[in-house]
């Protein structure tokens, strides 16, 4: 019934105004899913290789079409997503592109769920999930690859931990984005939106915590359950191989006082979150900050693991975090990125469902993280392809997909 008939291929829009890669998959029974690959500005060193889509499509057209049309079942999932590798031959999908792959392999799976009838979520996840929807993580201010002269950090994320529902969660990173818009209007700081949708103002990191703070604390009175924050520090942007230290505007600190300053900042500010606080590609500083305070807040990997189960494998051998943020294109399939879930999981660590800064109106995260069960989604406050998947998650909570 899912066996694959037509894959179509085309370029079409993301949010930064730059050509990505969407597909559609039809199946033998009338089935049809359409996905779009999304794409990162600030990509980690180690992620499948997204080509240029034009180049990208002309070479899923000539090697993964050929070998999915008429010979794979759209609703079984490892099945296409072997034969994507297979097609593509390589290790980091250069050859068809991982945008033309994770579009590909997203669409299969919705095709699938289309022929069953069912919320993707449920296709891919099973008839038991459903019940537990990710609490979202909200960028409200950010700067970094983002941003031009923004804050350093990347990303300032509202965590509504204590929220009895995720549309309470979504309304309140949403009231929070707001909030630090008046704040800033009230210091006189104009400001644009970055990437993401999250403010872009021209303040140092300290002024950006002050104000993510005091609109935390705001919209946290207001609702009545905890809001907490977090960050993307984005670590291995800041760092300079030749001076071996992470260059911020104002300073410049070596791996010790790295670690320090963000183990000061989790103490200072209660942060219940942070991703890349340092390189990608040291294992030993993510476990000395782990071993500091990993028993206070998530340290999650994002360019340090790639979504990718043998950089997972090792940080969990030298216990470099306690979670992993999951990025279907970075690895280029959906069953890769269910496979790192799995691995998280069954080492203790916590799985955080990711957009990306480019990004379309494509609802497939919002599925991915309901179907494993993870507890938090990383996918933004506001904007139209943020609240694309923030809506899903609502229509998800509300079964009405
Ligand atoms: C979403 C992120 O940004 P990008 O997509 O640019 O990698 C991130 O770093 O977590
Ligand atoms: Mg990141």
């Amino acid at each position: 019934m899912t066996l694959i008939t037509d894959i179509r291929l085309r370029r079409i829009l993301d949010s930064r105004g730059n050509p990505t890669v969407e597909a559609d998959v039809l199946t033998e029974s009338g089935g049809f899913g359409r996905a779009a690959a999304p794409s990162g500005a600030s990509t980690g060193e180690y992620e499948a290789v997204e080509r240029p889509p034009t180049e990208a499509i002309a070479a899923a057209r000539e090697h993964a079409v050929p070998r999915l049309v008429g010979e794979a079942y759209a609703g079984n999932q490892r099945e296409v997503d072997a034969i994507l590798h297979a097609a593509d031959g390589t290790d980091d999908f250069s050859e068809i592109g991982a945008n033309s792959a994770v579009a590909i392999s997203m669409a299969a799976a919705k095709a699938g769920a289309d022929v069953l009838g069912a919320p993707l979520f449920q296709h891919l996840g099973g008839t038991f999930r459903g019940q537990n929807v990710p609490i979202p993580l909200g960028n409200v201010v950010g700067g970094g690859e983002h941003a031009a002269d923004a804050t350093d950090i990347q990303e300032f994320l509202v965590a509504p931990v204590g929220a009895p529902s995720v549309e309470d969660a979504v309304f309140a990173n949403a009231q929070a984005h707001a909030v630090v818009a008046d704040l800033l209007a009230e210091r006189d700081v104009a400001c644009g939106k970055g990437d993401e949708g999250a403010w872009a103002p021209s303040i140092d990191d300290s002024e950006a915590f002050e104000l993510v703070e005091a609109a935390v604390s705001q919209v946290e009175d207001d609702v009545g359950f905890e809001v907490g924050f977090g960050l993307d520090v984005a670590g291995a942007e800041l760092y300079n191989n030749d001076s071996e230290n992470y260059e911020y505007s104002d300073e410049n600190r070596d791996t010790a006082e790295q670690i320090a300053y963000v183990a000061e900042l989790v103490e200072e500010y209660d942060l219940v979150y942070v991703e890349d606080p340092l390189d990608e590609d040291d294992y030993e500083a993510f476990a000395q900050l782990t071993d500091e305070v990993g028993d206070q807040t998530l340290i999650c990997g994002d360019d340090l693991f790639v979504t990718n189960t043998d950089r997972l494998r090792e940080g969990i051998d030298r216990d470099a975090a306690n979670s992993i943020l999951i990025k279907p294109n970075q690895i280029g399939t959906l069953t890769d990125a269910v496979d790192a879930i799995e691995l998280a999981t069954a080492n203790g660590y916590d799985s955080v469902v990711s957009h990306r800064s480019g990004e379309t109106e494509d609802t497939t995260i919002a599925h991915l993280a309901v179907a494993t069960d993870v507890p938090f989604i990383k996918t933004g406050a506001v904007g139209g392809e943020r609240t694309a998947k923030l809506n899903e998650l609502i229509r998800i909570a509300d079964d009405a997909t």
